[in-house]
């Protein structure tokens, strides 16, 4: 804190003289002494955000080398006494030009708002205000608001309102009408059609869904579970839960038959489910969602005569059905990628039409500029025939129901609910496009998983010596079967996953592959156990 209020009373001391703009130039800036006051300051400044960022000492060294007398100039240098990377150069410029306009918008979920009275969240929030003031710059506090609704506002902002206004109001009001225009092509929806169980996993996804649902006009009933009224935040619910646990959360009631989705605690991830009236629970996870979404918009594009390329992007966790069905029967390309929704996020972007799914439920659709005029330019276009004017006018709903910054749960669960209501579609239709391969995922404790190393999009080790060729054996053992391995990047584990024709076969294989990382890879504590 200290730091950042020194900062601030500082930055006055070194005023910017006004209009100047300076170049981060070969060997860093330079010009006449008199106008480099500021630009000494605020390189102290970046070179000590460079230091913490590489965990090592940066140098800063004033010098115009073989200028005139008159005139000076400063050069960061970087750890191993290299120049700064090109990265950090734009950085520079940006920061030494910066009009102290930086603008943070801020935002924050439910967490710790259920233990009773604790001001947890209150006070990060304002610890990152604190900080941007210091630093001269302007804030805007939303809140409490989902993580993908902070990331449209900023966008909002940031496309002067192109994208949408940037005010949780307008968020509503953006994708619900396009929700409501989308829906008026469901001809007979019936009040079961329009039903949806959510639970909200206790977090701020619920808070928002009530807020969103006036908005909604009856087009959608939502009976909401786990409003963070009672149970605690992403506890036995919520789409990880679901999603690993291969079951149904507590908290909800569910009917056979009945459409369920989950969101997670900042609602950036959606899963769906039902029981059937054995009582057996089906998952639709974000491969079911990736499909859905894309035979959706593939019909569409047919349907208006436009061709545009699609692609889904997944990662090695995707169900191998999926990916077979994609690629085999619907015949749109396919990606995988590294896990990470940067990963797919960046992947996507080099399509048409991206559509970018984790297994996890975390994803959304991105549609380049050019294919978002194309839409445009034939839903506006009078000449354009019925047919071909309605698939396109359906298309622009479609674009205008999805947050394209960033995975978005209620978004998603917004053009998942009108694709299957314009299909007339039930969640069992849905789950029958293909078969999920039974699968496994487990975790091995290692004591150091960096020894782990892997290619081809984390499918194959790389390291430590044997540990691929293991695996290759043990899968050929069992039929339609996958199995990889990867060190967690957010956890200390290493994840074992495995897919075969049957559950007993998944299970086995993922407890098989996990014995060859605890022996190859330094397991640590118990051997791993087997599951049956
Ligand atoms: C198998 C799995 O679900 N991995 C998750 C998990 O990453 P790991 O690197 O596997 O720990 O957290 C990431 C961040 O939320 C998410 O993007 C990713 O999908
Ligand atoms: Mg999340």
């Amino acid at each position: 804190m200290a730091e950042f209020q020194e900062v601030s009373k500082q930055s006055g001391l070194h005023p910017k003289p006004a209009g100047l703009v300076l170049q981060y130039g070969t060997a860093g800036f330079r010009t006449n002494a008199k106008d480099l006051d500021h630009v000494m300051f605020r390189m102290g400044l970046l070179a000590t955000l460079r230091s913490k960022k590489t965990k090592a000492t940066i140098g800063v060294m004033v010098t115009a080398s073989h200028n005139p007398e008159e005139d000076n100039g400063v050069k960061l240098v970087d750890p191993m006494g290299e120049m700064v990377t090109p990265t950090w150069e734009g950085y520079a410029t940006q920061l030494a030009n910066a009009d102290q306009e930086a603008n943070v918008f801020v935002g924050k979920d439910t967490r710790y708002m259920t233990i009773s009275d604790h001001p947890y969240n209150n006070i990060l929030s304002q610890a990152v205000l604190d900080g941007v003031s210091a630093l001269g710059g302007k804030s805007k506090d939303y809140g409490l608001v989902t993580t993908p609704q902070l990331h449209y506002m900023v966008c909002c902002q940031n496309t002067q309102g192109k994208y949408g206004e940037a005010t949780v109001e307008g968020y509503y009001k953006k994708l619900c009408q396009a929700f409501i225009q989308l829906t008026k092509n469901a001809s007979n929806c019936t009040d079961d059609q329009k039903h949806l169980t959510v639970d909200g996993a206790n977090g701020i996804g619920a808070l928002k869904v009530r807020e969103m649902e006036s908005h909604l006009k009856k087009e959608l009933h939502i009976s909401l579970f786990n409003d963070g009224s009672k149970g605690k935040l992403n506890h036995q619910c919520g789409a990880d839960f679901v999603k690993v646990q291969q079951k149904a959360p507590t908290g909800i009631e569910m009917n056979p038959g009945e459409r369920c989705c989950s969101y997670d605690g900042d609602a950036d991830r959606i899963i769906y489910y039902y029981s059937d009236s054995k009582g057996q629970f089906h998952l639709l996870d974000g491969d079911k969602i990736a499909t859905l979404i894309s035979t959706f918009l593939k019909e569409l594009l047919t349907q208006a005569g436009l061709d545009l390329q699609i692609a889904v992007v997944q990662t090695a966790y995707a169900n191998g059905s999926s990916t077979r069905y994609l690629e085999d029967t619907m015949k749109v390309i396919v990606r995988c990628t590294k896990t990470g929704v940067k990963h797919l996020h960046h992947a996507a972007q080099e399509f048409d039409i991206g559509v970018y799914f984790e297994a996890n439920g975390h994803g959304t659709v991105l549609f380049s500029k050019a294919a978002q005029e194309k839409i445009q330019q034939l839903a506006e276009n009078t000449g354009t025939d019925d047919e071909r004017k309605r698939a396109a006018l359906l298309l622009q709903n479609t674009v205008n129901v999805i947050n394209q910054t960033v995975g978005d749960a209620i978004s998603d669960m917004l053009l998942i609910e009108a694709i299957l209501a314009i299909k007339s579609m039930t969640v069992q239709q849905w789950d029958a496009i293909y078969s999920d391969l039974p699968n496994r995922q487990l975790k091995v404790k290692v004591s150091d998983r960096r020894v782990i190393d892997t290619t081809d999009a984390e499918r194959r080790a790389v390291s430590p010596d044997g540990l691929q060729e293991a695996i290759d054996g043990l899968v050929k053992k069992y039929r339609q079967a996958r199995s990889f391995v990867r060190p967690s990047g957010t956890e200390d584990v290493v994840r074992v996953y495995a897919e075969a024709e049957t559950q007993e076969s998944a299970d086995d294989l993922a407890h098989e592959v996990s014995l060859a990382v605890y022996r190859l890879a330094g397991g640590v504590g118990g051997e791993p156990k087997p599951l049956h």
